[in-house]
């Protein structure tokens, strides 16, 4: 089966499919992601680095951990509650002979954020890469119907959790480490039922730009990703079946994408290969072009 195929066959089986309970859950999901391309190879790009990745138990992060496990790196696993999929991934990262830790908290509280990078220092001694991966988002098509509450749950989760993760790790990074800040395609192209959400978005490029002009001359660089639509756990749990069917059929390429197709963004931008950008996103997006 050619990879072309092997993707189009996971779009055509998903119907009808939804989860009742955000973080959805990997390991329900039916047909699964694709959290893993098995022809792509490791080559040392981060060798002996040591990341945390957050949101890093399923979806796209998850395919994350296992493109930096076979690139030679020890990984922090963070997560809110879903263990049995956080104990997947721990697994399969250690399959490749990377150490994996996983460790649920709360991004949304500066202080579970600031214990989740201590934990990594006290395990590994060190950190070289964050990737800031949390996010949840509440679809609402009436404009006046999103409350107060999930406004706060959205910025709070989205926007707010990354810049307290960024403050907790920068005082551990050197020279040649890098962040790396999951935007979405929604902070460029907005969203109309994705109102709150797309805005954290638009803050998170904002924050990326930003922060690496500040920690440009430490040699610590900046970098973000823009997903299109993902086929992750984060999709059934939050829109309806048949938004779930539809979802990623209007790119360019006409289907959603997998996690997979994700992970080797991930890997650029933590190594030595983006070595001359900072401030950047990466578009993965089946298409869809950004001018801005
Ligand atoms: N799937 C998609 O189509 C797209 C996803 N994204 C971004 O990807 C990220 C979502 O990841 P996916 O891989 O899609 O889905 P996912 O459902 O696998 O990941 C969501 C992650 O966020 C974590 N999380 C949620 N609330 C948390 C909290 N309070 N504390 C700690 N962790 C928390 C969950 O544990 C989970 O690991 C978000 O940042 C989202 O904006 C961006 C564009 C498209
Ligand atoms: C969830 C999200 O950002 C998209 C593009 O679907």
């Amino acid at each position: 089966m050619t990879e072309k195929n092997k993707y189009e066959r996971v779009d055509e089986a998903v119907e009808g499919y939804t989860q009742d309970r955000q973080p959805g859950i990997e390991e329900d999901m039916d047909p699964k992601p694709i959290f893993e391309d098995e022809n792509y190879r490791g080559s040392g790009k981060l060798q002996d680095k040591v990341a945390i990745i957050t949101g890093g138990d399923s979806g796209i992060g998850r395919a994350v951990a296992i493109a930096y496990a076979k690139e030679g790196a020890n990984i922090v696993i963070g997560y809110l509650d879903e263990h049995d999929d956080a104990k997947k991934t721990k697994e399969i990262a250690e399959s490749y002979g990377a150490k994996c830790e996983i460790y649920a908290f709360d991004v949304k509280q500066k202080e579970e954020c600031e214990k989740l990078v201590k934990f990594t220092i006290d395990n590994f001694g060190k950190l070289n890469v964050l990737v800031n991966h949390a996010g949840v988002q509440y679809p609402t098509d009436e404009f006046l119907d999103i409350t107060e509450a999930q406004i706060r749950e959205t910025f709070e989760t989205n926007i707010y959790g990354f810049i307290f993760m960024a403050q907790a790790a920068v005082p551990h990074l050197n020279k040649g480490d890098a962040i790396i800040n999951t935007t979405s395609v929604t902070a460029y192209r907005g969203s109309p039922e994705l109102i709150e959400y797309s805005a954290t978005n638009g803050a998170i490029t904002s924050f990326t730009r930003s922060l690496s002009g500040n920690l440009a001359e430490k040699g610590i660089r900046v970098n973000g990703v823009a997903p299109g639509p993902i086929y992750t756990p984060l999709i059934p749990a939050t829109f309806s079946a048949e938004k779930v069917e539809k979802h990623g059929g209007s790119t360019p390429m006409g289907r959603r994408g997998q996690p997979s197709e994700l992970a080797p963004s991930y890997v650029m931008l933590a190594s030595n290969d983006s070595s001359y950008m900072t401030g950047q996103v990466l578009h993965v997006n089946g298409g869809d072009f950004i001018t801005t």
